[in-house]
């Protein structure tokens, strides 16, 4: 039972792993995940793209949260398509150079709802990693489906994650809903870069004190329960929210938004690098 509950390994569990094609050449995988939804998820693996392409990386995002895709709207390219040469998908690319395939990007119109099943979801993701042709790219980000479900499954199963940052609302570090993403993380053997906790306070417009609403921050305090990094505590940013709806976040996102993050991307790919490269002489 324990066995079923809780697997041993990616290669006994699941799909096989999707593979690069001919014209990819991803050196790095960083999911972005939730224990649920509605908690900022994807304006966090918006706000990561932008902020490690203003750093000049090549960057993309693979929007696998299929039902739900947000990213090509808040990085202005609502009514964008991808292009198809030869059967190969070619993603759109953002006015700062960020590559993205998204399921909105295939739909005829992009308020159809999505209503496939399992097993036709983990048939377009394969398409968006392994029928795309990405070129070359320092960080291919993925925005994960929210929660911890089959399709966050398949899509840990599948691809070749090398770690992920993980969102969280004020409620959720106290409800414990992290320990479901910490744990599904785990589980996959995929290393965890840290939490960071969304609209966690709001600066007043006035004086520029920070408030709380949901009380004094317990992100230190579940990192530490987890024994991974706190990654920050980010803004409710009502011109945030407005640049996602406008498609503008690129310019808008103000610089060094989300640092530590950032940081931990960098250093992670950085020491994999190393190592991989230790490992081949
Ligand atoms: N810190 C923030 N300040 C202002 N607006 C925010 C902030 N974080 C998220 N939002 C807004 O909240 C909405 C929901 O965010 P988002 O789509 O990133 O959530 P999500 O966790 O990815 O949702 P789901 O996982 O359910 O798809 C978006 O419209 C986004 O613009």
């Amino acid at each position: 039972m324990d066995e079923v509950l809780h697997g041993h390994s990616k290669a006994a569990q699941g799909p096989a792993g999707f593979k690069q094609n001919e014209y990819t050449k991803i050196h790095h995988v960083i999911g972005v995940i939730s224990g649920k939804g509605g908690v900022g998820k994807s304006f966090v693996c918006g706000s990561l793209a932008v902020e490690l392409a203003r750093s000049g990386a090549r960057v993309g995002i693979l929007d696998a949260d299929i039902t739900g895709p947000s990213i090509p709207k808040m990085l202005g390219l609502a009514g964008e398509r991808a292009t198809a040469v030869n059967d190969i998908l070619v993603p759109a690319t953002t006015k700062g150079g960020i590559e993205v395939m998204s399921a909105n990007l295939v739909l005829e119109n992009e308020t159809d709802p999505i209503v496939w099943r399992g097993p036709v979801i983990a048939g377009a993701l394969r398409q968006f990693f392994e029928e795309c042709a990405w070129g070359e790219l320092d960080y291919l980000l993925v925005d994960m489906p929210p929660g911890t479900g089959d399709v966050p499954l398949t899509v840990f199963q599948s691809l070749p994650i090398e770690g992920v940052v993980v969102v969280s609302s004020p409620q959720d570090l106290v409800q414990m809903v992290v320990g479901k993403a910490f744990n599904m993380a785990s589980m996959m053997s995929v290393p965890v870069l840290g939490l960071v906790e969304n609209m966690a306070y709001v600066t007043c417009p006035h004086c520029g004190e920070k408030i709380w609403p949901y009380g004094p921050s317990h992100l230190a305090q579940t990192a530490d329960e987890y024994g991974i990094d706190a990654l920050g505590e980010l803004p409710i940013d009502p011109a945030l929210a407005a640049a996602c709806d406008h498609g503008t976040l690129e310019d808008e996102l103000p610089q060094g938004f989300l640092p530590k993050a950032v940081d931990a991307i960098v250093s992670t790919c950085e020491f994999d690098d190393a190592k991989a490269s230790g490992a081949a002489e």
